[in-house]
């Protein structure tokens, strides 16, 4: 008799937690929160809070619906940290709402899939031991599919061989054949594997195929791939696309399918734009309501925001496709408002989207959707929203060159950390060379005035067990054309050596490192390169073993912190070892570099990117999902933003284009079920492609700002940033010129250069 009006209390209490957690909402979020069934697409602009909105209206679904862990919301993101970050949110919320945790589960798509496909292991046809490739595993499998490809297919290979003109001579031979093994056959299955296979695509679907290119891409495609999928099975290793389709395979068998669907009440799936077909497939099926047939799913994402789309399969179209669709049974919603940046932020991000859809858009497709970013409303939750902006908010420079560029940033960025201790800032750019080049010249500048952050160090540092073991064969194996070419070129990366046709270098290596007087002169250039190898070969005979890891160090000019990694790599080999031989050290060093088993010094948390009073110098790429009250943005130009798809001199003899791109859109046309191009128009639209791409990365980056904007294109700038000494006069990138006409104001001439507060 006492107990019910204690539970309707209860139940009181939580319907007004519950009102209370809605009304901290704004517009777009509330319709995620408001959802019951079916199908939801959202479509949110940058800063919308996309994950704030999921984490609430996640916590309201498990109140509503009463979940539980034999009835679960399945949340799904794309990377481990989001999963732990919208997990602990919702864990948040639910302890709030006084609600046990077990009504949901947040999974990353590939953590889900493998889970699925372990729970049925005779079904997903996986074998439950088979470990996860590394990274540095797939390119050995691939490289060995290669090998066994030529082997097995002389015809196709041929002609690949004789390309566009092919006199026949022996030394043009041999640099083609080290052309198309080494580099452009590994490529195009690294390629097509990935694109096919994510698409729910089998070898055969490609081989039967009518196209009308010379050198039957897809034919070689088909055979590569099914080579890869031979030798992945016999070592017993699964890829990430395995565990998708091993899940499919499980979920094909009805009890089981009916029994996994009954677990899930639904599907929230956040970052929908990155997903690949596959993946989409995996989650629809989940989502599926065993008796009613019906979509339990909401995907959250923002195709503005695809950046990943030309190296790897996913494709924003899809993304697009399923809004398209849910709009049509008026089951879209729009997160229009962002409260992350101030004002003019904002207008400048949605001028770039609306001159570059103007510029560029093609028939039915433009590189954005057409979503204008809104500021808050004035009664928004969210505190300080759209903050007062720093200077003008936005700013266009016009430096002489990319030294003064760095000057300038660095002076400006004292300057407000002077002002604001407590204020985070960071310099994005295209490429990790141009942010080596910031960091260095930042530290040359500044070194004690400013605590400077380079993201790309750390991945820098990763690669070092693999160029000690790429320099290490080469000592082992001089004469050996791969451990030459590998050599080669990890110096001319660390740029020790000229850049230049590696493949012609390597035909002869006895010749190249040796010439004969007879033989014929090499170039400068060249004679550079061999004098270097015979130098460091030298120096292995005249060396005790265990210094030669740090003598190599030292000779790639190593940073100080890299060297520090070489040599606690070296501590370790040594360790390892048990006879003082180069045998055993090749040995101990290739498993390293294949488990991936080696931290370099420092590794660094994510958390060490947006720190107060820090300058962090990182990718435009890595910067998505982050934010700064200071964003600067330099290097502005046009070969780097939109750029061009780069055809390798090497390569040229195939024609003027590449075989994974021509290979990549005549795989996409075949999953959107169009005419396959030929190779010249796949060219092009991959080209499109790219430059749609890179206009979609420029704008993540433009929008990560909070309170300062800060643009530049130098005067003065390099072609290439792996030799950033060479300035010559640069064109900037498109978008500037239409920015300064629509934005006067923001442009900053040089005479108010001195007047910037320093
Ligand atoms: N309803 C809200 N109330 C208060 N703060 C909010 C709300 N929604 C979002 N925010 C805040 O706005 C900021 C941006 O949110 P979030 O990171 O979730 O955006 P996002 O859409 O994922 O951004 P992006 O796609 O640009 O990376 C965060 O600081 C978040 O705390």
């Amino acid at each position: 008799m006492t107990t019910e009006p204690v539970v309707s209390t209860v139940l009181e209490m939580r319907e007004k937690l519950l009102q209370e957690l809605r009304s901290t909402l704004r517009p777009g979020q509330r319709e995620i929160a408001d959802w019951s069934e079916g199908r939801l697409a959202v479509s949110a602009v940058p800063g919308a809070g996309k994950s704030t909105g999921m984490a609430v209206a996640a916590a309201m679904t498990i109140a509503k619906y009463q979940l539980h862990s034999r009835r679960q919301l399945v949340v799904v993101t794309f990377t481990r940290s989001a999963a732990a970050n919208i997990k602990s949110k919702i864990r948040a919320h639910l302890k709030t709402l006084s609600l046990p945790q077990g009504g949901f589960v947040v999974h990353t798509l590939h953590g889900l899939a493998w889970s699925i496909a372990r729970s049925a292991p005779e079904r997903s046809n996986l074998n439950p031991d088979a470990v996860l490739i590394t990274p540095t595993q797939g390119s050995r499998l691939i490289r060995t599919s290669v090998e066994q490809w030529i082997g097995m297919n002389p015809t196709l290979y041929q002609r690949l061989l004789e390309g566009q003109q092919f006199d026949g001579e022996e030394t043009e031979r041999l640099r083609r054949q080290s052309v198309l093994r080494t580099e452009v056959l590994p490529a195009l299955a690294e390629t097509v594997i990935r694109e096919a296979k994510s698409s729910g695509l089998a070898p055969e679907d490609l081989r039967n195929q009518v196209t009308s290119d010379e050198y039957d891409i897809l034919a070689i495609a088909a055979g590569l791939y099914e080579q890869y999928q031979l030798q992945l099975q016999q070592r017993n290793f699964i890829d990430y696309d395995e565990m998708i389709l091993g899940a499919l395979r499980v979920l094909e068998h009805p009890s089981v399918r009916s029994r996994w669907q009954s677990q899930v009440f639904a599907v929230f799936e956040d970052e929908a734009q990155d997903s690949s077909p596959l993946q989409t497939q995996l989650l629809e099926l989940l989502a599926t309501d065993a008796d009613s047939d019906q979509q339990n799913l909401i995907r959250v994402g923002d195709p503005n925001q695809a950046i990943n789309s030309t190296f790897t399969p996913a494709d924003p179209v899809f993304f697009r496709e399923f809004c398209q669709a849910c709009s049509l049974e008026n089951r879209l919603a729009e997160m229009n408002q962002a409260g992350r940046s101030s004002r003019i932020i904002l207008e400048a991000a949605n001028y770039v989207l609306k001159w570059v859809n103007r510029t560029y858009a093609k028939e039915e497709t433009a590189p954005f959707r057409s979503q204008m970013i809104h500021p808050v409303a004035a009664n928004d939750p969210q505190a300080d929203a759209n903050p007062n902006p720093e200077g003008l908010g936005f700013e266009i420079h016009t430096p002489e060159d990319v030294h003064q560029t760095v000057e300038w940033i660095g002076k400006r960025a004292i300057a407000l950390f002077n002002q604001f201790p407590h204020r985070t800032a960071a310099v994005l750019v295209r490429t990790n060379d141009q942010g080596r080049f910031v960091a260095r010249e930042l530290t040359r500048w500044f070194d004690e005035k400013l605590a400077i952050f380079e993201v790309g160090m750390r991945d820098r540092q990763s690669h070092i067990p693999a160029e000690m073991l790429s320099l290490l064969q080469f000592l082992d194996r001089p004469h050996s054309p791969d451990n030459l070419k590998a050599a080669l070129s990890v110096f001319v990366h660390r740029r020790i050596i000229p850049a230049q046709d590696l493949n012609a270098l390597i035909a002869f290596p006895e010749q190249f490192l040796y010439p004969a007087p007879l033989d014929p002169p090499q170039s400068p250039q060249v004679q550079q390169a061999s004098r270097f190898c015979t130098s460091l070969l030298r120096a292995r005979l005249e060396l005790p073993l265990y210094q030669l890891i740090s003598f190599l160090a030292y000779t790639l000019n190593y940073e100080q912190t890299e060297l520090a990694t070489a040599d606690k790599l070296a501590e370790r080999i040594m360790q390892q070892t048990r006879e003082n031989s180069l045998t055993a050290i090749l040995e101990v060093l290739a498993e390293i570099v294949t488990s991936e088993r080696f931290e370099p010094v420092e590794a660094e948390d994510d958390d060490r990117y947006v720190r107060a009073s820090q300058i962090t110098i990182i990718t435009m790429h890595k910067a998505k999902g982050l934010d700064w009250d200071y964003v600067f943005m330099p290097f502005l130009h046009e070969n780097m933003i939109p750029g061009s798809l780069y055809i390798p001199p090497a390569a040229r003899f195939l024609g003027e284009y590449t075989l994974p791109e021509v290979a990549r859109a005549q795989i996409r046309a075949i999953v959107h079920q169009e005419p396959i191009p030929d190779n010249d128009q796949a060219w092009e639209r991959a080209g499109y492609l790219k430059t749609a791409e890179e206009f979609r990365l420029l704008y993540v980056a433009m929008t990560r700002a909070k309170r300062l904007l800060w643009l530049s294109a130098a005067k003065q700038a390099p072609f290439s940033w792996s030799k950033p000494e060479n300035l010559d006069d640069r064109a900037l990138c498109p978008v500037i010129p239409a920015l300064k006409q629509q934005f006067p104001l923001s442009v900053i001439g040089e005479a108010e250069e001195d007047d910037v507060e320093f």
